[in-house]
């Protein structure tokens, strides 16, 4: 998107219609560079434009439109970027140039069967239009066409319904009038408000209709006239009152033709001779516009030569974003005209357009605002008279931001800021209104930057309370917790050595509890996955085991009974005097048991 007054070259693609014959020229093409190389040439060359061994063969566009490019696409690349500024503000042309032939009605307009399929750039953007206006808020914008024919150097309205009844020798002619400041004003050519896409194309299908109408019955298939579809938009801002003009033209241009090859003679010789006429005009104004930029100084350029190059004035050289399509033929039998249109495509390239954004001059409003300062500038001076010195400006001169509209007011302040934030580092002051505009934003700015300290100091000390509050609480609580002396404070110590003792305890107890259970699990586990042949065993080991036990039981208790037994007989020996008792050396002595008993406790 374009900012004030901006260089834009002029874009350059070019098209190469699709070729079904087997004998073509031979082209490469590179993706990259967007370049066109042609590889090969005819044996034999004749006519118009001749050829020599030095011919430029590369060609460099903005991009390249191969035969297999369908329309949509040919909108989207060439024309969408400029609708979009033209809805901006901007002006804009896109113009299709080539031999007879080579496709431009078919790219401006559409198939000649009006397939909608196959439509072409008008309709597309006249349905683009509507589209990007119903996106463009704030604005309130209105849409107007018209649409000229400009056939042996004169111009004639093509919307014009009266068209419809007269033979084409009894139409008025479009006047042309150039101002003081080299401006193009137009007379007997209608223009046509639009509310809808609809209406657009309704235009568009009358116009092609008259021109059509107006074709003799020899040159039917073909347009020997240039066509300029122009639609204006004229958008006002809601909020500010703004409003901004830009005009758009979609021009399709008659083809170049070589006289001595296509033979012609009477009424087409003439149209054709207009044709290349027209054509050289265009050529030359292009020529002057390359050296102009080349040398840097200002030249004449030719523009009103034709009326085709004055209605193009300002898509060449002037305040418009220009787009040219070049149509060319792969036919091997079109190769001059094929060069030669490439080769004129390149010197457009080279020009460059400044753009800028068409506002428009509201004359009650700059004369209110010159009013005003005027009126300021006398009390001054009168002051100045009066005084001998300038007073300060009284109270009831100040401006401030409600009495400038939106846009002067943003201005200063972004400009202000910039100054401030030391993104910018001058301050260029136009006036003293503008002064005071800058001093007010500066206050404004201030004031703002200082109720955001103060904000952010309040939240802080508002945090700073709240951890006072807290503070104190903690203070208090560890207070309460100490009592008198510091024997509390020991046995608080002890107490809680004591807890945290016990408490190792418990953990230990709790983890070999809990080592217990595992080994129980496992043991479970263990016993779970035993077989019977095993169990058998581990019985008969228990049983083996046993049996052992009860024999070393067994020789226990003998010896424990001889010894009791020899005990006892020495008591009673010394009891009863040489007493013999075999009643105690018997079996079933509880002595012999209890040891039993004993014996299987310890083993257990
Ligand atoms: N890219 C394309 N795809 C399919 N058909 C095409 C293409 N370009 C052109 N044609 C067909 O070629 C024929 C000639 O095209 P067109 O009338 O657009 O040429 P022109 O350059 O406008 O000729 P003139 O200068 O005589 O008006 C038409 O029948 C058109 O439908």
């Amino acid at each position: 998107m374009y900012n004030q007054k901006e260089k834009s070259q002029l874009q350059v693609y070019v098209r190469i219609k699709p070729n079904y014959s087997g004998n073509v020229i031979q082209y490469e093409m590179s993706e990259e560079s967007n370049q066109l190389t042609i590889l090969n040439r005819p044996l034999q060359t004749s006519g118009y434009y001749s050829l020599n061994f030095r011919e430029q063969t590369q060609f460099s566009f903005k991009d390249i439109l191969d035969q297999d490019a369908g329309q949509e696409e040919v909108y989207e690349k060439v024309a969408y970027p400029v609708l979009q500024n033209f809805i901006s503000g901007y002006n804009g042309t896109i113009f299709a140039y080539g031999q007879t032939g080579s496709g431009k009605t078919y790219t401006m307009s559409g198939s000649e069967q009006q397939q909608w399929q196959f439509r072409g750039i008008i309709p597309r953007v006249i349905s683009g239009v509507f589209d990007e206006i119903d996106q463009k808020k704030g604005f309130d914008c209105k849409v107007f066409i018209s649409y000229m024919e400009i056939y042996n150097d004169n111009a004639y309205d093509l919307l014009d319904q009266t068209h419809l009844e007269e033979p084409p020798e009894n139409w008025n002619k479009v006047q042309f009038q150039w101002d003081d400041e080299g401006n193009i004003h137009l007379k007997n050519i209608t223009i046509h408000p639009i509310q809808n896409e609809q209406e657009g194309f309704d235009k568009m299908i009358t116009g092609n209709f008259i021109k059509k109408m107006s074709s003799t019955p020899i040159n039917y298939n073909s347009s020997r006239s240039h066509c300029v579809f122009t639609i204006n938009l004229e958008a006002t801002e809601k909020a500010t009152g703004d409003q901004y003009l830009s005009k758009l033209h979609l021009v399709d241009l008659a083809g170049s033709e070589r006289i001595s090859k296509s033979q012609v003679e009477g009424t087409l010789l003439n149209e054709a001779k207009h044709i290349n006429k027209s054509l050289s005009f265009l050529e030359q104004v292009i020529v002057a516009l390359n050296d102009q930029m080349k040398k840097g100084v200002r030249i004449h350029i030719p523009y009103r030569n034709s009326i085709m190059t004055t209605v193009l004035k300002d898509s060449l050289g002037g305040n418009c974003m220009t787009v040219m399509i070049a149509n060319i033929s792969s036919d091997l039998e079109n190769y001059d005209e094929t060069i030669s249109t490439l080769r004129f495509s390149q010197r457009v390239g080279q020009i460059e357009n400044e753009v800028s954004k068409n506002q428009k001059f509201d004359i009650y409003k700059a004369y209110k605002q010159l009013q005003q300062e005027n009126q300021q500038l006398q009390r001054r001076l009168e002051d100045y008279e009066k005084n001998g010195s300038q007073r300060p400006i009284a109270s009831s001169e100040q401006v401030d931001f409600e009495d400038v509209d939106g846009q002067t007011a943003q201005y200063v302040k972004q400009k202000v800021g910039k100054y401030l934030d030391e993104s910018s580092n001058y301050l260029y002051i136009q006036d003293l209104q503008e002064a005071q505009l800058c001093f007010q934003a500066m206050k404004i700015l201030y004031n703002k930057t200082m109720q955001e300290y103060v904000d952010e100091l309040q939240l802080i000390s508002g945090k700073l309370q709240k951890y006072e509050v807290l503070l104190k609480q903690k203070k208090q609580r560890i207070k309460e917790r100490q009592p008198d002396n510091m024997n509390n404070s020991q046995e608080e110590q002890q107490s809680t050595h004591q807890s945290s003792q016990s408490q190792d305890e418990q953990d230990q107890k709790g983890q070999m509890n809990k080592k217990q259970k595992q080994d129980r699990d496992k043991s479970k586990d263990k016993l779970a996955t035993i077989t019977n042949d095993q169990l058998e065993n581990v019985k008969e080991n228990i049983q083996q085991e046993s049996g052992q036990q009860k024999s070393i039981l067994y020789q226990q208790i003998q010896s424990q009974r001889s010894n009791n037994f020899i005990k006892s007989q020495n008591q009673q020996y010394q009891l009863n005097g040489q007493k013999n008792n075999d009643q105690n050396s018997s079996g079933d002595n509880p002595l012999i048991f209890n040891l039993y008993k004993q014996t299987i406790n310890q083993k257990k």
